[in-house]
């Protein structure tokens, strides 16, 4: 929360305008009692009393309050504008402080998502899979990831251009959104025309369950592709992991495994899913030999 810091001026027109106050109360006060009455007149303006040398005629703490409410008012007439000249100055550089803030978030968002697509980039995945494993290693939460490639994407690109490929892309990174609606989920470009979806405490058969229902959304969505030998419209094959992480074990096995699955959807004839067979406890000696391991179908 921001809070505005007190003018230095503001202070000071509000002693000036005190002084001035005591002052213009005590001349009338004097004047209604007739102490001075020949200098009643002049009491209401300290300064033209100080002009007929009202120190002359008044007793000397009058002519003192007199003089200093003359120089009081001074001060507040020259103060004042000084004072709007601030205050404008200091909303000018809270709305450039507000501004730099929104340039700012846009620019962390930017650095964090992908430009084609309007998903989480490579480098973000990345950051939020460091911190997921942590978080599933911390509350013994299985953590899946899907690993997401268009099916014969270059036939695609090849029969109706690069921009159509581009459409394409964004059309099935739309599904993966809508698909991966919980507010843990996350859904990245990998790179290329590979995907990624992060899902904490999310076990292998939900993470199953989710990949079927991104081909079945894909189809429902029917973007056409009717060169795929595959099907009439564009679809998708897709690797599935699933984990118990362990704190200190390397989580690149996560992605690795659903690489391999991706590999094995594609060689079984794309469109499908394929996943190793059981849920893994990854431990810290395991690390090395896990990239040997082969996901089934
Ligand atoms: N339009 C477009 N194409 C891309 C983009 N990124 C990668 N590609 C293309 O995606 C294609 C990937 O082709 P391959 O890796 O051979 O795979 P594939 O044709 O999908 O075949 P399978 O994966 O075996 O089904 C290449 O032609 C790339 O040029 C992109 O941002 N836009």
């Amino acid at each position: 929360m921001h809070t505005k810091p007190k003018s230095p001026l503001s202070s000071w027109t509000s002693l000036t305008g005190c002084v001035l106050a005591v002052t213009l109360l005590l001349d009338a006060a004097l004047s209604l009692n007739g102490l001075v009455p020949e200098q009643a007149a002049l009491f209401p303006n300290a300064v033209a009393a100080l002009e007929s040398r009202a120190s002359d005629v008044l007793p000397p703490g009058i002519a003192l309050a007199g003089f200093v409410s003359g120089i009081a008012l001074a001060l507040t007439v020259i103060m004042l504008p000084m004072h709007h000249v601030y205050r404008s100055r200091e909303a000018r550089l809270l709305q450039e402080r507000e501004r730099l803030a929104a340039q700012n978030a846009r620019l962390v968002h930017q650095a964090a998502s992908d430009g084609l697509l309007g998903i989480a980039n490579r480098r973000e995945f990345e950051r939020v899979l460091k911190l997921e494993w942590r978080r599933a290693a911390r509350e013994r939460q299985p953590l899946s990831l899907l690993m997401i490639d268009i099916d014969c994407f270059k036939l695609f690109n090849d029969t109706y251009g690069h921009q159509a490929g581009d459409t394409c892309l964004r059309g099935v990174a739309d599904v993966l959104r809508t698909a991966a609606a919980r507010p843990g989920d996350m859904v990245a470009r990998y790179g290329g025309e590979e995907m990624v979806v992060l899902m904490p405490h999310t076990s292998v058969e939900g993470a199953m369950r989710m990949a079927e229902r991104i081909h079945a959304m894909l189809a429902e969505r029917a973007l056409s592709f009717s060169a795929s030998p595959v099907a009439q419209h564009v679809t998708v094959s897709i690797g599935v992991s699933s984990m118990l992480p362990v704190r200190n074990a390397n989580r690149s096995v996560l992605v690795q495994q659903a690489d391999e699955g991706l590999y094995t959807a594609k060689e079984s004839g794309r469109n499908r899913t394929a996943t190793m067979p059981n849920l893994r406890l990854i431990a810290p000696e395991e690390e090395p030999s896990l990239g040997s391991h082969r996901a089934q179908a």
